[in-house]
């Protein structure tokens, strides 16, 4: 059969394209320099560099938080970015519920900001809350929660506006080992499910290559894309049955390589 040629070549559906993004704060310190990257629709892509390098930034410009520097072109979802969209959600670290709302509540405000009518908002609380296994906790305060439950909570806040791009920032970072690895299952669940495009920023070789279709290396600040890898292991990953696997350890290996730190 022939070969297609670039014409006829099916396109790639992108959600998100960076071509020469960059940053400088204010007093002219250059925190991302040219930062090239598409992400498909439904990909899940993690960014792993080093501390410092500018991945937060990164984040934060994709969300719409922080403005590139001129000359960079970011389009997302075929638009050009022009600040903060609906079609985007993002989870930080530390969550950002009202400590003085309950679960459902702060779930329930986060929704009503974007003027979603209250039956649809309900239904989408009572479809959620199981999904993030939060079903017995939703009369339940912030404070009354464990770390893990209260980022399940605030991933709820942000599932609820079904953004079709999701950005997590370390959402699970300041957890336990333990609780990070069961939130990483539900986030491969809930993704498998609703098939967001999914950017995560992590520190973890590890988790970057469970989780990811790609993962993106940055280099030391200021942060570019340096390499990017495919990680081309069979879904749904169970996370015990993919960590057995050689090929799992060869991507650690390999990326641990490129960020040198084998
Ligand atoms: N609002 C800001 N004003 C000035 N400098 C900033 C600002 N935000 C970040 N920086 C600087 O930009 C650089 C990149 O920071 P950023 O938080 O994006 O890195 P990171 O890769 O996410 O770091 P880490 O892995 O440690 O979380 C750092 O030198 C940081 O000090």
């Amino acid at each position: 059969m022939a070969a297609l040629t670039p014409s006829q070549a099916p396109a790639r559906d992108i959600a998100i394209e960076a071509r020469g993004v960059g940053k400088t704060f204010g007093s002219g310190m250059l925190a991302l320099d040219h930062v090239d990257f598409a992400i498909e629709r439904g990909e899940f892509v993690s960014i792993l560099g080093p501390s410092g390098c500018g991945k937060s930034t990164l984040l934060r410009v994709i969300a719409g938080l922080y403005e590139s520097d001129a000359g960079g072109d970011l389009q997302i979802l075929g638009k050009r970015s022009n600040g903060v969209s609906e079609d985007v959600g993002v989870v930080f670290q530390t969550h950002n519920m009202l400590p003085w709302e309950t679960v459902e509540a702060n779930m329930r405000l986060a929704a009503e900001v974007r003027r979603m009518p209250k039956r649809e908002i309900d239904e989408r609380i009572d479809q959620l809350l199981p999904i993030l296994k939060l079903e017995k906790f939703r009369k339940s305060h912030p404070h009354q929660l464990s770390g893990g439950m209260r980022q399940r909570a605030a991933l709820g806040q942000i599932l609820i506006t079904r953004p079709k791009v999701l950005l997590l920032d370390e959402p699970f970072g300041a957890l336990d080992a333990l609780t990070r690895d069961q939130l990483n299952v539900e986030l491969l669940r809930i993704w498998q499910e609703m098939r967001q495009t999914v950017v995560l920023i992590t520190h973890s070789i590890a988790e970057a290559v469970l989780l990811s279709d790609r993962v993106l290396v940055m280099s030391e600040r200021p942060g570019k894309i340096i390499q990017e890898i495919n990680i081309d292991l069979p879904r749904p990953r169970d996370p015990r049955l993919t960590k057995e696997q050689v090929r799992f350890g060869q991507y650690v290996v390999q990326l641990g390589q490129i960020m040198g730190v084998e």
